[in-house]
């Protein structure tokens, strides 16, 4: 054979659906989450030699996954959760140098019946969901905390929101490729996925159980930001809306070291009904539209800050 290597690998275990019930007498939680476990590290003979003795089978990182969780304290907390998921594989298997478990929490909100909340009934009140990312690599090879560090982002994705005002977009290149005219009022809608890294860098499980980070709480805070911004500003544009969101995560949370906004713009035009003797131009007269899901704009951008 040629003079190949092998320059990257990870494999795993994809989509690995799981539902925990937390009871609390009567009074129960319930969490849903979709994990994905890769593995790295010394596997280069089950490609090169077809030798599978090194290899965890990714049947049983899915089992491993429904123990811990069985075990956990912290299915809750994905951030938690991942890392507790991400440290069990490089303390078990000593060829593992990289875990990176990803988790997506979706949404279960307690119904409210009758006025009153209900201890064990639950609705899907929206796509959206918490995401989290975890890398646990391998420093030193001790068993020992010091000796891994641990990388976590988190998110919301699919987000989906809609204004009916309070967005503009003027001032853009005219010229022989242009045709879109420039409005002073328009419907602005998106799916908001964001995602955000910490600068607080633990290699310590306890020190991030104990809430150095709270998670959740940041996770709460940002996707209020992100709400409160889009209904309020006066927007000239996704981007200028995009980067006041990211300033305010920022000011508002010193552990944050960059945040990532991804928002596809979901046009909606007025629908030419001038053609029936009908105003439905611009502004106030404009009431009926047509949703274009393509093509459609995406803005994106990462906003860190200075160092
Ligand atoms: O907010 C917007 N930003 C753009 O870059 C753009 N381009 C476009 O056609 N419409 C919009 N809207």
């Amino acid at each position: 054979m040629s003079d190949v290597f092998i320059s990257q690998q990870s494999y795993g275990k994809n989509n690995i659906r799981l539902i925990k019930v937390i009871r609390n007498k009567n009074w129960h939680e319930v969490v849903e989450l979709t994990i994905h476990v890769l593995l790295d590290g010394d596997f280069t003979t089950a490609y090169t030699e077809a030798d599978n003795s090194k290899v965890v089978a990714t049947d049983s990182m899915k089992n491993t996954v429904y123990i811990l969780a069985k075990q956990s304290s912290n299915v809750q907390n994905i951030e938690l959760f991942a890392t507790e998921i991400g440290r069990h594989f490089i303390f078990t298997y000593s060829h593992v140098s990289q875990a990176n478990v990803s988790i997506t929490k979706h949404k279960w909100t307690r119904m409210l019946v009758d006025g009153k909340f209900h201890d064990h009934s639950f609705y899907r009140d929206g796509e959206d969901t918490h995401n989290a990312k975890v890398i646990v690599t391998r420093i030193n090879n001790n068993d020992e905390d010091n000796e891994i560090s641990i990388k976590i982002e988190s998110g919301l994705k699919d987000l989906l929101v809609l204004k009916t005002t309070g967005s503009k977009f003027s001032g853009f290149i005219r010229d022989k490729y242009t045709t879109l005219p420039e409005t002073n009022d328009r419907i602005l809608s998106t799916s908001i996925d964001a995602t955000w890294t910490y600068n607080i860098i633990s290699s310590n499980l306890t020190s991030l159980t104990e809430n150095v980070i709270k998670f959740d709480n940041i996770f709460d805070s940002i996707r209020s930001i992100t709400l409160n911004i889009f209904a309020t500003h006066d927007s000239e544009s996704v981007q200028a809306t995009l980067y006041l969101m990211a300033n305010s995560v920022l000011n508002e949370h010193p552990q944050i070291e960059s945040i990532r906004y991804e928002l596809p713009n979901k046009h909606s035009f007025a629908y030419d009904l001038e053609r029936f003797g009908l105003k439905n131009s611009e502004g106030n007269d404009a009431d009926i539209f047509v949703p274009f899901d393509k093509p459609n704009g995406i803005i994106s951008a990462t906003i860190s800050r200075k160092k």
